[in-house]
């Protein structure tokens, strides 16, 4: 029969996931819808969005790699005051116009608004780098070296960056469309048609099967990290049917039931939705696992004991920066078998759904 996806009452677990969600404590809500309010009408309003970038804050990025300085012992992301981004594109030789490049992110509780500004016309980065005092770094290592709410803003500076970036022309006239001030959509100047930022939705699931979870990896992952199956939603499906096909097609499992647990914006390659969830195996269809070898190279049950040793061992480093690779040739060249069984670091939806799954027993029954 069909499945029902349900929202998850897992409760106090749950509150840990909210810090991929970054949603605003209760006791701001008023400000918080001004907050809101206050973005939308910017998004409307183009003289007004153009005045707002000169009291903004930015974030800043050189052909999509984000600005990050040292702290502590790791790294942070820096909002730049307006004044700030103006004399590094001075430092660029840019003239000032340029930082009405900039898209608006949000805005902060003090209604301060806040803008991504790519300087890729500014042709000397190093010289960017030595007047800012820190370095643009490829978004796949920012992502997992930075704190869960600055991976969050740069992975969304970066996405409406890059959708910028790759819908330069209208698809309609295949004229040069015009974006409004805040960045919010393009209109082709021909036809009026109107693009706004898209993600492409993405369903990623933790199969499970009484006190068993279903991992599986690809040949671009780094040796012995297993982690959860997802994949593209194909236009016209809603999550359960893409679940459902997505884990028949790549390892020969049906599902019966499914439980939608939360979501995360990701922004490898581009910008996608993930909607994570917990399916059941359907009984009588978990002994044969038949592995898609076009997608995966392996694919295989693990005993909650297993995946408990895997969250006690610290990953390692070489493995981590191997992690979020695009394609064969960037992956880690260690041999598989060298390094024990490891799920996805923080930060990535398939740790939090394993994760969940250890830390409530009674997960995969929740829906049966
Ligand atoms: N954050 C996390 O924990 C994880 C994130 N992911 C992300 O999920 C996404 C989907 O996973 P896959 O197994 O690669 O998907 P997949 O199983 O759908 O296979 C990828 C193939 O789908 C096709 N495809 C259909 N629509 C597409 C679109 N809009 N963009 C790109 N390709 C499309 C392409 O032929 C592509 O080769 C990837 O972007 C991956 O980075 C995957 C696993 C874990
Ligand atoms: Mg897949």
């Amino acid at each position: 029969g069909p499945l029902t996806p349900r929202r998850a009452a897992f409760d106090g677990s749950l509150r840990r996931l909210r810090l991929l969600a970054w949603t605003e404590p209760r006791r701001h809500l008023a400000g918080y819808v001004r907050q809101v309010r206050l973005v939308q009408e910017l998004k409307e309003n183009d003289a007004k969005c153009r005045q707002a970038m000169d009291s903004g804050l930015y974030l800043l990025f050189h052909r999509l790699a984000p600005f990050v300085q040292r702290h502590n012992s790791g790294y942070r992301a820096t909002w730049l005051p307006a004044a700030e981004a103006l004399r590094v594109l001075d430092v660029g030789g840019q003239p000032p116009e340029r930082l009405h490049d900039a898209v608006l992110l949000d805005c902060t509780p003090d209604l301060t608004p806040r803008f991504a500004l790519d300087t890729a016309s500014c042709a000397n980065k190093g010289a960017l780098e030595a007047a800012l005092d820190g370095s643009f770094m490829k978004m796949r290592s920012a992502f997992f070296l930075l704190s869960g709410k600055d991976a969050h803003m740069l992975s969304k500076g970066q996405a409406l960056l890059r959708w910028h970036g790759d819908h330069r022309f209208s698809g309609r006239s295949g004229r040069l469309s015009l974006r409004d001030a805040s960045g919010s959509k393009r209109t082709c100047p021909d036809t009026g048609h109107v693009q706004y930022p898209q993600m492409a939705p993405v369903v990623i699931v933790l199969v499970v099967d009484g006190d068993r979870c279903l991992l599986a990896r690809k040949d671009i992952h780094p040796p012995g990290m297993y982690s959860t199956i997802a994949g593209f939603c194909d236009i016209g499906e809603n999550v359960d049917m893409a679940v459902r096909r997505e884990v028949a097609e790549e390892v020969g499992v049906t599902v019966s039931s499914l439980n939608f647990v939360f979501s995360q914006h990701w922004p490898f390659p581009s910008s996608s939705m993930m909607l994570a969830c917990h399916a059941v195996a359907e009984e009588g269809h978990t002994e044969q696992i038949s592995v898609d070898t076009t997608e995966l190279e392996d694919a295989r049950w693990f005993s909650r004991d297993e995946v408990h040793s895997a969250f006690s061992r610290p990953v390692p480093p070489e493995a981590l920066s191997g992690w979020a690779v695009s394609s064969p040739e960037e992956s880690s060249q260690a041999a598989p078998g060298d390094v024990p069984f490891w799920v996805p670091p923080k930060w990535t939806v398939a740790h939090w759904l394993i994760r969940e799954w250890i830390q409530v027993p009674k997960l995969g029954l929740m829906s049966r």
